[in-house]
């Protein structure tokens, strides 16, 4: 594994000001945080820094801003639940950069907790620019990064900010990394992976590796109406990316020449309305309404889900199999976490499932404690799992 400071190697920080970047972009629900398994895996971090005597200075992103404010991606929104789970106030400063920032600074004590408006507020986070990781740097000593689910973005604040500071993992970084190197580093085969939920585009590419990785992929959620989509499926007005359609073929090629089974749904749960208790009905794939979307894949799928699971001696899920936040859209979800917490149980299955969202799910069927490891990270997951060098945790090594 790759070698970097961590916070061991932190020692005499009373008073320092400590930058860590943080994962909170958590599940929310009629603006309620509706999972905070995120913010208690950064807790300890947090908290070793404060007893050790820094100014613990929180910087982190909430949503996809585009670079600009928007009032409801502000983490003003999440940090009474960070000083829930923490136990401890945590002043807010209403910009990441600039006066905001720098006047809270200045009033904080030693190991006072202060969190910074969402980054992705500024053009310069996205873009990683000198400017604005250099205004960024001005507020703190030290760079602590603990959150390895944004750690394949090259980001200012994931990955510049190594490059202005001392830098160091955070714990969470650390044990996300350790974790995932014994669950996954050498995996019993079959391996099967199930993929879905709804961020498409920004998975879709790292598919095209995955299936040379993996026995199976199974698809569901947004992503499987894409590829049904690609195959000439109609898949009327659910969530789908249709000019992914050549990328998608392109996937399924790439799978066929490496081997790897693609399992996608063959029936789905259809509603004419994404709300709680929607009229709905099952139907087969093709023959999904035309004013209507797929909510959730249908019992067929779950039925062929579960039996690849059964089949698989280590299971990688990110992305859940519908839009389980809202009944009754969560049933496939549902029973094939169930079905892959048994196999776990039983000891014929290492599982293991990642996603800010996946992870509320598993929280949802009440089985993320019986999986062999959950990771807070989706994206990121994925991408170590492909072999990519992720960048946010690359510069860590080279600085250290
Ligand atoms: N058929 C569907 N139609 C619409 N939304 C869906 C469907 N299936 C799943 N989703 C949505 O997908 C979202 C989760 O997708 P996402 O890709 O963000 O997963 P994640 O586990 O949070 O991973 P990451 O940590 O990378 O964000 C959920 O909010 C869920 O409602
Ligand atoms: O939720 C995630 O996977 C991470 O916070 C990264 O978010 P992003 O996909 O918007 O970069």
């Amino acid at each position: 594994m790759a070698a970097f400071k961590t916070l061991d190697d932190l020692t005499d920080i009373a008073g320092k000001r400590v930058l860590v970047r943080v994962d909170l972009n958590v599940p929310v629900t009629d603006g309620k945080v509706s999972d905070t398994t995120r913010i208690e895996r950064v807790a300890p971090t947090i908290r070793e820094l404060s007893e050790k005597g820094a100014k613990v200075i929180l910087l982190a992103h909430f949503g996809r801003p585009k670079g600009e404010p928007v009032a409801d991606m502000s983490l003003s929104l999440i940090a009474p639940a960070v000083e829930e789970v923490l136990d401890q106030s945590v002043a807010f400063a209403s910009d990441c950069i600039g006066a905001p920032a720098a006047d809270a600074i200045e009033k904080m004590n030693n190991g006072d907790i202060l969190l910074l408006e969402n980054t992705r507020f500024h053009k310069g986070e996205e873009k990683n620019t000198p400017e604005f990781t250099a205004e960024l740097a001005k507020n703190g000593d030290i760079y602590v990064n603990d959150a390895f689910s944004a750690a394949h973005r090259a980001h200012a604040s994931t990955e510049g900010l190594a490059h202005h500071l001392p830098a160091y993992a955070g714990r969470t970084m650390q044990a996300e990394l350790e974790a995932l190197e014994k669950g996954l580093g050498k995996p019993s085969r079959p391996v099967v992976a199930i993929v879905g939920g709804a961020k498409v585009s920004t998975k879709i590419d790292l598919l095209t590796n995955l299936v040379k990785k993996v026995d199976a992929l199974v698809i569901g959620g947004g992503m499987a109406n894409t590829f049904l989509a690609a195959n000439g499926t109609n898949v009327g007005k659910s969530l789908c990316e249709h000019d992914l359609a050549d990328t998608a073929k392109q996937i399924m090629l790439e799978a066929a020449t490496a081997g790897c089974a693609i399992v996608l749904p063959s029936d789905g749960v259809v509603a004419r309305e994404f709300k709680a208790g929607a009229d709905n009905e099952t139907v087969d794939i093709n023959a999904i309404p035309a004013d209507a979307m797929v909510l959730d894949v249908g019992p067929k799928s779950v039925e062929a889900v579960n039996a690849w699971i059964s089949r698989a001696a280590t299971l990688v899920w990110n992305g859940p199999l519908g839009a389980f936040e809202i009944a009754p859209f969560d049933k496939a979800t549902v029973a094939a976490a169930r079905h892959a917490a048994e196999c776990t149980r039983d000891g014929k299955l290492v599982s293991v499932a990642g996603g800010g969202d996946t992870v509320s799910a598993l929280n949802h069927a009440g089985v993320a404690d019986d999986f062999t490891y959950v990771s807070t990270a989706g994206g990121a997951f994925l991408e170590w799992m492909e072999g990519k060098e992720l960048p946010g945790v690359a510069v860590l090594s080279r600085t250290a």
